[in-house]
C-alpha cells in the first residue's frame, strides 16, 4: 500500500440546522486502499460521506485530494477528479429499465457518444450478471441486483476512488460477496481507492484493508481487519 493519500478530511465540522455532526472529524484515504466505516446508527457515517463529495457543506475544515486543498467540494468537481458516490438505498429507479437507468449515467457523468459502447462493455465485464437483468424495469429486480445496477452506474465514469454507503444492506452474506467481490477484484487492479460504510462487519472485514469505527460524530478506533475480528468485544458491539 502506497503511504500517499488520495482524499483526506482534516477538522471537518459539519451539521444539519445548526446542530453539527462532526466536529473537528480527521480522517484519511490512502491510494490503493480499502477503508471500513463502521459505528452505530446516526454516529455521523452518512454525513461524512456526503461531506467528502461536497454535497452537504462544510462549516470548517479542510479536504485535500492527493494532497491538493479543494476549496469548495462539489459534486462536479469531485466526480470529475475521479470520484464516485453510492449512496445508501439502491438508487435505482423502479420505472425505469437497466439500461435506461445506464444511459441517464452516461448523461450524468459526462460520456460522450463515441466511447459510451465501449464503457458499457467495460462495466459489463465488472459486473457480468448485469446482462442477465439489462432490459428488466428496476423495480422488479432483487436488492442485491439493485444494488448491482446501482454500483455499476458508478462505475461508468470508471472512477479512481469509491464512496459506498452500506451496499450489504438487506442483502444475505453470500450476495454481499457476490456484489463486492468484483469490486474488490476491480480496486486491486486498477489501485482504487474505496471507502466503505457498512453494518455487516464480518463480510465486509474480508475486502478491507484497514478499519475504522466512528461514534456519535468521533473517530473512537482504527485497526487491522483481523485485529477487529480478533477482538470478541468489537465484534459484538458492531
Ligand atoms: N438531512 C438531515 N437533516 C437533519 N439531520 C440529519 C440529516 N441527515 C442526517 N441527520 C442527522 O445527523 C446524524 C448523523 O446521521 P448520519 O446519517 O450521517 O449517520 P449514520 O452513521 O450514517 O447513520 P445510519 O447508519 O443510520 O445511516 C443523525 O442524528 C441524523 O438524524
Amino acid at each position: 500500500m502506497s503511504l500517499t493519500n488520495f482524499l483526506e478530511a482534516k477538522n471537518l465540522k459539519v451539521g444539519y440546522g445548526g446542530r453539527p455532526v462532526l466536529d473537528s472529524f480527521s480522517v484519511a484515504l490512502a491510494h490503493n486502499e480499502v477503508l471500513c466505516l463502521i459505528g452505530h446508527n446516526g454516529a455521523g457515517k452518512s454525513t461524512l460521506l456526503k461531506a467528502l463529495f461536497g454535497l452537504v457543506p462544510l462549516n470548517g475544515g479542510t479536504i485535500l485530494l492527493e494532497g491538493q486543498t479543494i476549496d469548495r467540494p462539489d459534486p462536479r468537481g469531485m466526480n470529475a477528479a475521479g470520484i464516485a458516490l453510492v449512496p445508501e438505498g439502491r438508487g435505482v429507479f423502479p420505472g425505469l429499465t437497466v439500461a435506461e437507468i445506464m444511459r441517464l449515467g452516461f448523461w450524468a457523468n459526462g460520456i460522450p457518444a463515441g466511447e459510451q459502447s465501449a464503457r458499457l462493455d467495460w462495466v459489463m465485464s465488472v459486473l457480468p450478471m448485469i446482462k442477465k437483468f439489462y432490459q428488466q424495469r428496476a423495480g422488479t429486480l432483487s436488492g442485491g441486483q439493485q444494488q448491482m445496477v446501482s454500483l455499476g452506474r458508478a462505475l461508468l465514469s470508471q472512477p479512481r476512488c469509491l464512496l459506498l454507503d452500506e451496499p450489504s444492506i438487506g442483502l444475505a452474506p453470500k450476495l454481499f460477496q457476490d456484489l463486492v467481490g468484483p469490486i474488490r477484484a476491480l480496486q486491486q487492479e486498477r489501485k482504487m481507492s474505496i471507502l466503505i460504510v457498512e453494518q455487516n462487519v464480518r463480510e465486509a472485514l474480508k475486502i478491507s484493508d484497514r478499519v475504522i469505527v466512528m461514534k456519535s460524530g468521533e473517530l473512537i478506533r482504527e485497526g487491522t481487519p483481523e485485529a477487529f475480528s480478533n477482538n470478541t468485544e468489537l465484534m459484538e458491539l458492531y
